[in-house]
């Protein structure tokens, strides 16, 4: 498909480096100039190239060889593998890849380790205080350009979270507060707020905060990209340094680790992400904040748990192993928040976090603290959560007018053997409408689509095609997972084809296009999908093929719609009324939950036995909700 951008892009050259990029993993001794960019032979093997060595390693690698003075950079044109320099040379350039041989590190923590705003007995525990270096976790953010770093945080667009509705449902519910000065978070956290950019909370930060910090147990639920992350790092961190310091923790250096708090989520590129950011919140307190996930060596995660561990940040399935080897302990924890929680309760993740907050060594609910978060929150989801909370205060940020607003959504009917075509016109279109992506390059589009399979085969194709392109997916190692994200965040291929595994969490700027390939069957996993973009105040796109494949998600499509203020296809109307049955998938109410979905208790309190919904601020029934334009309330 011929046009003037993809001649500029000298497509058989790039789509040469696209098909060498392939999984170059599975392929180290092939003949990396065996290219064919005809789209009819078979992909050539790939290139041997430089091993790649992932972030988590880079440390041990510099400490296990004193010839690798420098952590080991994102590749950088000289040593970028085939697929990064398609995207450099589509992109206009390679400066995405971010240096991180300049890490900055930060004071020790000396004697100020462990100081809390209020209680000094903090000092002198194990953490920083113990003389080691603690990195600047900001290091990467200081290279990146300040003023798009500015514009990410403080940006106009934040304005658009301040009429979001809210409803806090249970028993005397905490005011929100407007300013992060209302709140003592204590002097070191404030500090790290200004060092992130913060200027203001934002309206799931104003309310879930206080809520937290009161004590209080929380199942919250607000819209994607809205700063859920802060909101439950902030009063973990903060309720650590203000706490009395733990006792019964054997001394440092000791096999088993005994975290103060938890926080799982679903996949480990999302547990990476909230480790990094509580990284920041938590940088000069003394704390020590570690993660544990599938993929990667264990011994390297051994090793940085024997240094000490205040908060655990892990996927359920490493986390259990550590268990299970005695590694981690989790009598001593205080606060367990689940991010996802919605994912992590459903039936592939319950029965392993059910083991661990119930039958392992977990103060029981009542006795630690627990704050669920995610943007949907199904019903019977909320039924099943409320057995590890207790007295617990229900919170829905968002719905009508809220930042979902943000995100202009599109369907569009195409037959599956038309997917390729009408992708190839969509990413055409926008670059040559100009959109810009990160410092100059060319936007980021992330493609859904349903399985493995088919996203390698898409991905192939996209390269085949002049399209730098990589994929993330369960089947990828953990090496090439996190190169993809790495390679499509910098910008260096601006294509990323995922699986549901890239659907929650991860906060990506610049991702100004997200296209739903093949739709998900469920219309909460079609809410993160496109959460993906549009993120902290920003405005995004989200487009979906549809076809009759997926007639059963087209009465929850367009009520979602609806509720975003979208313009709905008629044609998609008619869907809908003639699939009035319901759909959106798993059994669940039909259309699943809606981002400010109501505290499932007010509906009649099947279950529950006390009286909740007594307290409370903001509106409270039918004046907003999931329900209030829904078609099954
Ligand atoms: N108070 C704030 N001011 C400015 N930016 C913020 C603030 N709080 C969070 N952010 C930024 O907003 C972005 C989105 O935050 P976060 O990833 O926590 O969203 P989320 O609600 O968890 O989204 P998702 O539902 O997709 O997981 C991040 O880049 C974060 O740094």
């Amino acid at each position: 498909m011929p046009s003037a951008w993809s001649n500029r892009l000298a497509a058989d050259h790039v789509a040469a480096n696209c098909n060498d990029a392939g999984k170059s993993a599975n392929n180290p001794g092939s003949n990396s100039n065996a290219i064919d960019n005809s789209g009819s032979t078979p992909r050539p093997s790939a290139p041997s190239r430089a091993a790649y060595v992932p972030p988590h390693l880079r440390k041990a690698q510099q400490e296990g060889s004193r010839s690798v003075p420098e952590p080991v950079s994102t590749p950088t044109l000289a040593s970028a593998s085939p697929r990064q320099l398609a995207g450099a040379a589509w992109g206009g350039g390679a400066s995405g890849g971010t240096s991180r041989g300049s890490q900055g590190v930060g004071p020790r923590g000396g004697s100020t380790g462990w100081q809390s705003p209020s209680n000094n007995s903090w000092s002198g525990r194990s953490g920083w205080g113990g003389g080691r270096r603690e990195p600047n976790p900001f290091a990467d953010d200081d290279e990146a350009d300040a003023t798009l770093f500015e514009q990410e945080n403080t940006g106009i667009n934040f304005d658009a979270y301040e009429d979001i509705p809210v409803e806090a449902s249970g028993e005397d519910v905490p005011p929100p507060f407007s300013n992060f000065s209302e709140i003592d978070l204590g002097p070191e956290v404030n500090e790290n707020i200004k060092r992130c950019k913060y200027v203001k909370p934002t309206p799931v930060q104003r309310h879930a905060i206080p809520i937290s910090m009161a004590g209080r147990d929380l199942m919250a639920c607000a819209q994607t990209g809205s700063g859920k992350t802060a909101a439950f790092c902030f009063p973990i961190i903060a309720g650590i340094l203000n706490g009395p310091p733990p006792s019964g923790r054997p001394p440092r250096g000791s096999r088993t680790v005994f975290p103060l708090a938890l926080i799982l989520s679903p996949t480990r590129e999302l547990s990476m992400q909230i480790h990094q950011e509580a990284k920041k919140f938590a940088y000069r307190t003394g704390l020590q904040v570690v993660v544990v996930y599938g993929g990667a060596p264990v011994q390297q995660q051994l090793r940085e748990m024997e240094r000490g561990v205040d908060i655990l940040v892990a996927t359920p399935g490493r986390l259990s192993d550590l268990m299970e080897r005695a590694r981690v302990s989790l009598s001593q924890v205080r606060y367990l928040a689940l991010d996802e929680a919605d994912r992590m309760l459903d039936m592939g993740f319950e029965p392993q976090i059910r083991k661990i907050v119930e039958q392992m060594d977990m103060p029981r609910a009542g006795e630690r603290q627990t704050m669920l978060f995610s943007a949907t929150f199904p019903r019977e989801i909320q039924r099943l959560a409320k057995d590890f909370l207790s007295n617990y205060i229900f919170l829905a940020v968002g719905r009508v007018g809220s930042s979902t607003d943000l995100i202009v959504q599109k369907v569009e009917f195409v037959q599956d053997h038309e997917k390729r075509s009408m992708l190839m016109d969509l990413i055409h279109a926008q670059n040559e409408n100009g959109a810009q992506g990160v410092k100059g390059k060319l936007p980021l589009t992330l493609v859904f689509v349903e399985t493995k399979r088919g996203a390698d085969s898409l991905e192939d194709w996209l390269c085949r095609n002049g399209f730098p392109a990589t994929t993330i997916h369960g089947d990828r190692s953990q090496q090439e997972r996190e190169q993809a994200l790495r390679s499509f965040r910098t910008g260096a291929t601006p294509i990323l084809v995922a699986t549901d595994v890239a659907a929650r969490g991860l906060d990506i700027p610049h991702v100004t296009h997200v296209i739903n390939f093949d739709l998900p069957n469920d219309i909460d996993d079609y809410v993160h999908r496109i959460g993906r973009t549009g993120r902290a105040g920003k405005s995004g796109l989200a487009t979906a093929f549809f076809n009759e494949n997926n007639a059963s998600l087209a009465r929850a499509l367009v009520d979602l719609m609806q509720e975003a203020n979208q313009t709905v296809p008629d044609w998609l109307v008619s869907y809908a009324a003639r699939t009035n049955f319901g759909g959106g998938g798993k059994g669940r109410r039909p259309g699943g939950s809606r981002f400010g979905g109501r505290d499932f208790r007010k509906d009649g309190n099947r279950g529950m036995g006390g009286s909740y919904g007594g307290g409370g601020y903001g509106a409270s029934n039918a004046a907003y909700g999931a329900s209030a334009n829904s078609a099954w309330d």
